[in-house]
């Protein structure tokens, strides 16, 4: 039988253990903060940035929220991530992506401050990660790690196969399954739109991670019996539904169960998990920032 790897209770065993961690930080007078900041009116980052929200009233961190009206000159972005920089309160920043084309998104990242930047995307912090000492491990990818060793998948000796090569899940997560750590040691391919016969590469794989956004492209025929599936696309696709769509993943569900020793579905899987992490990262952000020594899951 396929294991299916249930991202939602992963993530609620960390958001519980995060709650202890949490009440230890209160207990030397620290609050975690965290911003959320949206300039957009795309109804599913609207969704995602009320979700983080709801999180982190349910675990206990100061939520803050900012809207910026997507038609706003891009200073106004800049001129909010700079107030939020000074606030002593806000531990952690995350401005939604994507950011609207008149805003230079590097711009962005540069301007976070590099020890609230909990997305893990500011260039000091890529450099952390690459160096084998990250300080936040960006969320989807740390997810992906979680994920894995929930369902007993040691990443040590295994051929990974990531297809994707963003900023936010394929180069990261490749770096991080590579390092000589905990939740490392693997051999990782990472594959791409230019890739030479995909197939081949998938099914040579023990483990095959899909995060290239493109609907269902990893299917049963791509897999080999017995290989781990982590999907972390969430594409909204038109349905006859009562939202008017469907949520979907990079991978074929129903194909590529037939094949896979353990998958993770959409939704349920790897998106709970970014969640999760990010709460994470902003409970490290506050012990860093306050110095208080905290102990995280
Ligand atoms: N600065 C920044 N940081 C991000 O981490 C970031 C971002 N920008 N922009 C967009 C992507 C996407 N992302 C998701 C997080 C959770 C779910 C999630 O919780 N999905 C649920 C279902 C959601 C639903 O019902 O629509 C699930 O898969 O079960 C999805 C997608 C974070 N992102």
């Amino acid at each position: 039988m396929t294991h299916v790897i249930d991202g939602n209770a992963v993530a609620d065993e960390i958001r519980a253990d995060l709650a202890a961690s949490i009440d230890a930080l209160e207990d030397a007078g620290v609050t975690p903060g965290l911003a959320t900041v949206l300039m957009s009116d795309d109804p599913a980052s609207e969704t995602y940035v009320s979700m983080k929200q709801r999180d982190c009233e349910e675990v206990g961190i100061d939520g803050i929220h900012v809207e910026i009206d997507p038609e706003a000159p891009a200073e106004k972005l800049y001129d909010t991530i700079d107030e939020l920089n000074e606030d002593p309160e806000v531990h952690g920043i995350l401005v939604q992506m994507p950011v609207p084309d008149h805003v230079d998104e590097r711009e962005v990242l540069n301007r976070i401050d590099p020890i609230k930047d909990v997305d893990g995307f500011h260039p000091e912090n890529v450099g952390k990660l690459v160096a084998g000492h990250a300080r936040y491990k960006p969320c989807t990818p740390h997810g992906v790690q979680k994920l894995l060793e929930s369902a007993d998948v040691d990443p040590e000796g295994k051929d990974v196969v990531i297809v994707g090569r963003s900023n936010i899940v394929g180069k990261p997560l490749a770096n991080l399954l590579i390092q000589k750590t905990d939740l490392g040691n693997a051999t990782v391919t990472v594959c791409h739109s230019r890739t030479d016969d995909l197939a081949a590469k998938t099914r040579a794989a023990d483990v095959v991670v899909a995060a290239c956004g493109v609907p269902e492209l990893v299917d049963g025929e791509m897999l080999t019996e017995g290989t781990t599936v982590i999907d972390v696309g969430v594409n909204r696709v038109d349905a006859d539904t009562e939202k008017g769509y469907e949520l979907v993943g990079d991978v074929d569900y129903e194909s590529a169960k037939e094949k896979a020793d353990a998958i993770t579905p959409v939704p349920g899987g790897v998106g709970p998990m970014t969640r999760a992490m990010l709460l994470y990262n902003t409970v490290k952000a506050a012990g860093l920032q306050q110095d208080v020594a905290v102990e995280l899951p």
